[in-house]
């Protein structure tokens, strides 16, 4: 089949420069393998990128001035792109799909991005948060950046914004993002998948100006004194994402919510979609998705849309994919886009790991109402399938930053048959606390020891 690639797009043209588009020539360490020096170099860039995080103290600190901040997010990124020679034309060239959301985001993301990947494009996917490294936020075809690259890119950042802008060093997801963009740009990706870190109107990653298409996946009740604690307020904040020309697709919603995000659309002269129920596709054969759980399909659908206005956009021909208006509505869904939707990996989103001493952990990134109920249905059907087997399951969710695990645990019913679910708290330092909750309990004994089991 005959594929369209755009004219414009400095990134589907062969790589030859590492000057392209303004940014620097790499400084590399010795060869190609990981060495020793590479390691400590990536190390070290880690330790600096952990200490742009805000401490406990400054955060309170700053939480009385927090609309001043927001408001500043964006003309702050701005000028550390412009220090790093970053501009609009080469983050418009990343052909970006732009997804924000309270839930699924993640997984909307990683859905896209392993169907382009499936058809020979080269992808660059910015998630977060992570789950073991840093890394894992920026993906390259699939795999995050490895670590020799991650430091180059990484001092590069640091040592410009640095120079320029001592007194005002981004905070952590912030510098992520501008690291993200300049790796995605020297790697020459065709296409970048980018997750909001909150909210949308004032999230970093905001700044792009032109995306290929955007995405808000399922609304809830998350970031509340930041985005506001109605699901209206919450929907204006994910639509500031929408921009002039560019659609827009959405996972269905309350009435409320939707009205906000249709009239910030008309606002903006967005067009813009509710994504179908998955019934609404025809796939060529049964699929078993990658990340299991029924609430995954409204993330399939939306990813499928996503997608196909992406390829519409791009003038990239997706094989079995009939070109036609972009409606939001359902189309027949190709076998080598039922194979990437199998294909498709999300660790630590209903993930089942079985170990060798008899215990089966159940790991979820739940942390709101709505993804709590999913987590329940989805591990109350795993567990059923597990019951005959003698072995101890356990429950992990995630519970970060001033969320209160006592409050989550309420949506957990799956009744008494794991032991304890046990509550994670992901650092992006790595540590990782356990509190134990009872199950029959919405009382959460922190900081206890892992118990016997
Ligand atoms: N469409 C959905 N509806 C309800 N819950 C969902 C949905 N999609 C995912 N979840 C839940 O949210 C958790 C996190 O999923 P995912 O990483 O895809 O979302 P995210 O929006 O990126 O989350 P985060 O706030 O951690 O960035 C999952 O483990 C699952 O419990
Ligand atoms: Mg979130
Ligand atoms: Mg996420």
């Amino acid at each position: 089949m005959m594929r369209f690639l755009p004219q414009t797009n400095r990134l589907l043209l062969p790589s030859t420069s590492s000057t392209a588009c303004g940014v620097n020539q790499l400084r590399m360490t010795s060869g190609s393998a990981v060495t020793s020096s590479s390691v400590s170099r990536y190390e070290e860039a880690v330790r600096l990128l952990n200490s742009l995080q805000s401490n406990a103290a400054t955060i309170k600190k700053l939480r009385g001035q927090r609309e001043n901040l927001q408001a500043m997010n964006l003309p702050q990124c701005r000028k550390y792109l412009e220090s790093l020679k970053i501009f609009d034309n080469d983050l418009n060239a990343l052909n970006i799909i732009h997804v924000s959301g309270t839930k699924g985001k993640g997984s909307t993301c990683a859905y896209a991005e392993a169907i382009l990947r499936h058809q020979g494009l080269k992808t660059g996917l910015y998630t977060s948060p992570h789950l073991v490294h840093v890394r894992e936020r920026i993906r390259i075809d699939g795999d995050p950046v490895d670590e020799k690259t991650f430091a180059e890119e990484f001092f590069h950042v640091y040592d410009i914004i640095k120079k320029e802008h001592s007194e005002n060093m981004p905070a952590y997801f912030k510098f992520l993002t501008l690291l993200a963009f300049r790796i995605f740009i020297k790697m020459n990706v065709q296409v970048v998948i980018l997750e909001v870190g909150i909210g949308g109107e004032y999230d970093c990653t905001n700044v792009i100006e032109q995306p290929k298409v955007c995405g808000v996946t399922t609304l809830d009740y998350d970031h509340i004194s930041i985005l506001g604690s109605k699901l209206s307020e919450i929907a204006w904040h994910k639509a500031g994402i929408f921009k002039k020309g560019v659609p827009a697709i959405y996972s269905p919603t309350t009435p409320e919510a939707e009205e906000v995000l249709l009239s910030r659309a008309t606002d903006k002269s967005t067009s813009i979609y509710e994504a179908p129920p998955v019934s609404a596709y025809h796939f060529a054969r049964q699929i078993s998705p990658g990340i299991s759980g029924i609430h995954q399909f409204s993330n399939i659908s939306l990813a499928l849309q996503l997608v196909r206005v992406w390829s519409e956009k791009c003038e990239f021909a997706l094989p079995g994919i009939e070109k036609r208006e972009i409606t939001g509505k359902g189309f027949d869904v190709p076998l080598w886009m039922c194979d990437a939707i199998e294909l498709c990996r999300w660790p630590g989103r209903s993930q089942v790991v079985t170990t060798d001493g008899n215990i089966t952990y159940l790991l979820d990134g739940a942390h709101t109402p709505k993804s709590m109920e999913a987590c329940s249905e989805w591990a109350a059907e795993e567990i059923a399938h597990l019951k005959k087997e003698k072995v101890k399951k356990i429950l992990l969710f995630q519970c970060t930053a001033d969320r209160c695990p006592s409050t989550l645990i309420q949506y957990l019913k799956v009744g008494n048959v794991h032991r304890f679910a046990i509550v994670s708290i992901f650092s992006p330092l790595g540590s990782l606390k356990l509190s134990l909750v009872q199950p029959n309990s919405t009382q959460a004994l922190i900081n206890q020891p892992t118990p016997q089991i």
